[in-house]
């Protein structure tokens, strides 16, 4: 699925209203129709509702909402912000159907004073004071208003979007000033800003109404924003013909593990194994060779010279992809064994966890990566690489597209909803996986995929996508049968199995 800027938004609104064709005005009361439904399905009309509308189309909705609420006997008041005598045509027209229908209670258009009514807690507020449309942070009277809504015990619904936050870029927005819904309704697809883990606290719970804008347009019109969805991936599944040897579906190679970080190489080897490869090396200093061979008897162990730390990189000519980074440490000799590893591959390579903090620390390296480099940063761990401190997820990741363009890498920025920033400037966001992957070692778990599915045969971009869609799956299929408190890493990959199931069916 797409995802849209305003521009874009207000666009493809001009589109479909000349091509469908359909009158705005229309195409405003389809939209509030089914806002008006997704209210009345959840909310009785035992209660009270108000409704704040702002002077543009967001505003329009809340009025034509008012109007159809009122008709299905809900108790409506209506305050109407019209402060610059300036109403949107829709809006205007709305407010008038509003005035002729006499079925709301209570209907005050606000042109200078306001004398805020009382919020209590079995009250329905609907926030409808701005939309896409907003240009900059809510101030003054409108400032004020938020925030007495958002200390109120009321129940809010906020159309579209939560008054005060931009579609995109929320850097130098006044956090304050947002209204904090309990749900929002937004018209047909998601806006980018939702995706941000810092704006959850005002979106609350999220729906997607449906409001049939131009397909044909939607189809037309580029993004450079897209969340990943089961069907991009179906067709880019390898399938397995009934000939295959093992030798034929790719030899990954896992650069992993110090003293005392043995686990991480387990858990990235097991993962990589688990993702449909032919075979697994992994490569970790001696100490760790007992416990690699014995948790891990699938893999073939290539152990390095030293006792405790990586100290010598491997000739690649005999495998397909390369892992490297998980609990590797941090030493001089780990650094440059590293680097020279990453420099010498012929092959894919998917750098994680230390082998970014190497990086981080030897920034300069940054410029001799291979294109086409995977990196698989969470948020600390990019801030680090790319030397910056950043003030939300926006400008991390705008920072990250930037750094993926520059380097013609692809860089996933983990989190609530991982980001695939790929060489060509282009975001794709993941759909899957859940706080109980939030664990020590679920990282490595995603190294290993990715590696797994690049020595298998899949170019970057799929093995990047299918990689983090697969590790949400199987972390959300064990979720589901485990809960999220109590799993740990190794859930992720006993559900693997079942993540390619799905998707294969
Ligand atoms: N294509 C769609 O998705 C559709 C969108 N519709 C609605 O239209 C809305 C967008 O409408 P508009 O473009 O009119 O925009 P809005 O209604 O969001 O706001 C525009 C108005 O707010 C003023 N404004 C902007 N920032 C302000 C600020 N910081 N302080 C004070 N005033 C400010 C502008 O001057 C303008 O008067 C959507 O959010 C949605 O609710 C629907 O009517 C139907 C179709
Ligand atoms: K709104």
């Amino acid at each position: 699925m797409k995802i849209f800027t305003g521009a874009q938004i207000r666009e493809l609104d001009k589109y479909t209203i000349e091509h469908e064709p359909v009158k705005s005005i229309d195409l405003m009361e389809r939209a509030a129709k089914s806002i008006t439904h997704a209210i009345t399905e959840t909310w009785s009309n035992g209660m009270p509702v108000i409704v704040f509308a702002g002077p543009g189309n967001n505003g329009g909705d809340a009025l034509a909402v008012s109007r159809m609420l009122a008709e299905q006997k809900y108790d409506v008041s209506v305050y109407l912000f019209n402060i610059n005598g300036n109403l949107s045509e829709d809006c205007k027209t709305n407010k008038q159907r509003l005035i002729e229908c006499r079925a709301v209670r209570k209907f005050d258009e606000v042109v200078n004073e306001f004398d805020p009514p009382k919020l209590e807690k079995n009250m329905l507020v609907i926030d409808g004071l701005f939309g896409s449309g907003l240009n900059k942070p809510l101030a003054g009277g409108f400032a004020s208003l938020v925030k007495y809504i958002n200390q109120s015990a009321a129940t809010v619904v906020s159309i579209d979007v939560p008054s005060g936050l931009m579609t995109e870029d929320n850097t130098y927005n006044v956090r304050a000033n947002i209204i904090k819904a309990d749900l929002t309704l937004t018209l047909q697809n998601i806006k980018l800003s939702f995706l941000f883990a810092e704006n959850q606290q005002f979106i609350g719970k999220l729906r997607m109404l449906d409001i049939r804008l131009s397909k044909e347009g939607m189809e037309q019109m580029t993004s450079h924003y897209r969340i990943l969805e089961e069907n991009d991936l179906r067709p880019r599944l390898l399938h397995r013909d009934c000939f295959a040897h093992k030798g034929d579906m790719g030899h990954a190679l896992i650069v992993a593990g110090s003293y005392g970080m043995a686990g991480a190489a387990v858990l990235a080897t097991k993962a990589c194994l688990r993702s449909g490869v032919g075979k697994v090396t992994v490569c970790t200093p001696r100490r760790n060779n007992d416990i690699l061979q014995m948790s891990v008897p699938e893999a073939i162990m290539h152990v390095d010279k030293e006792e405790t730390f990586f100290s010598e990189s491997v000739e690649t000519a005999d495998y397909d992809a390369l892992g490297i980074g998980p609990g590797l440490g941090m030493q001089e000799g780990a650094a440059i064994a590293f680097i020279s590893q990453v420099r010498r591959a012929q092959i894919p390579v998917v750098v994680d966890a230390d082998g970014l903090n190497i990086l981080a620390s030897h920034r300069a390296w940054l410029q001799q990566l291979p294109k086409g480099i995977i990196m698989t940063p969470h948020p600390r761990e990019f801030e680090r690489l790319s030397g910056n401190r950043f003030n939300d997820s926006y400008e991390r990741l705008s920072n990250a597209r930037d750094m993926a363009e520059h380097l013609q890498a692809y860089i996933i920025l983990k989190g609530h909803n991982s980001a695939l920033c790929m060489p060509d400037g282009n975001i794709v966001f993941n759909s899957t996986g859940n706080a109980g992957m939030a664990t020590a070692g679920s990282g490595d778990v995603l190294t290993g995929i990715i590696t797994g599915l690049l020595a298998r045969g899949y170019r970057q971009a799929d093995a990047c996508m299918l990689g983090m869609y697969l590790h949400g799956l199987a972390g959300d299929l064990a979720a589901k049968e485990i809960g999220m408190e109590s799993m740990v890493a190794g859930d992720i990959i006993r559900y693997l199995p079942k993540a390619f199931r799905r998707l294969e069916d």
